[in-house]
């Protein structure tokens, strides 16, 4: 029989969105969850935050975050969450990527968005994982219910059920 893959959900989220999506996978597949948390927290009004992030994105800096505790070992699939931020994955999800090897793994990417849509976010995941075996992304408005069906399908779709 096939041995159940090990999976880690990956995922930064400042209102919840992503982090629902995230849930959704554990409760269908035990994963494990790792929330990407800065050092120095953002602002709480979201009008700050979009200004804060936007400048980070113009300077490109990498705000730190607290360490992960996460072994990678322990680990055949990775899965990257992420709100939408200017278009792009969050800027502290990229700061962990920068840390990590994951050519090894079978990565699957995952976005929330507040009407945008897919935007930059799956492109950049791809510029940003050159020869890394990837799944099909997930998009959600919002968020998703533990037992969302389209969470259900993805991850089936791409063998994880
Ligand atoms: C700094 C910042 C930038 C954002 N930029 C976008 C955007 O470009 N497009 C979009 O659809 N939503 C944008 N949003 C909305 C979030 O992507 C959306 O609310 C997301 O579901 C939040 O996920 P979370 O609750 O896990 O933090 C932005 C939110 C923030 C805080």
């Amino acid at each position: 029989a096939d041995k159940k893959p090990r999976i880690a959900v990956v995922y930064v989220s400042r209102t919840g969105h992503t982090r629902s999506v995230a849930e959704a996978v554990r409760n269908m597949t035990g994963a494990d969850l790792f929330y990407i948390e800065t050092v120095e927290p953002y602002p709480d009004e979201y009008r700050a935050t979009t200004e804060v992030v936007k400048e980070e994105i113009e300077k490109n800096v990498k705000r730190p975050i607290k360490p992960l505790g996460i072994n990678l070992d322990q680990y055949d699939v990775v899965i990257l969450g992420t709100p939408t931020w200017w278009h792009r994955p969050a800027q502290p999800l990229k700061t962990w990527m920068e840390t990590v090897d994951l050519s090894k793994k079978f990565v699957l990417t995952m976005s929330t968005h507040g009407g945008g849509g897919l935007m930059e976010v799956r492109s950049e995941f791809e510029s940003l994982l050159p020869g890394v075996r990837l799944g099909t992304h997930f998009l959600s408005y919002g968020g998703v219910s533990r037992n969302d069906p389209d969470v259900r399908d993805w991850l089936a779709e791409n063998k994880l059920l």
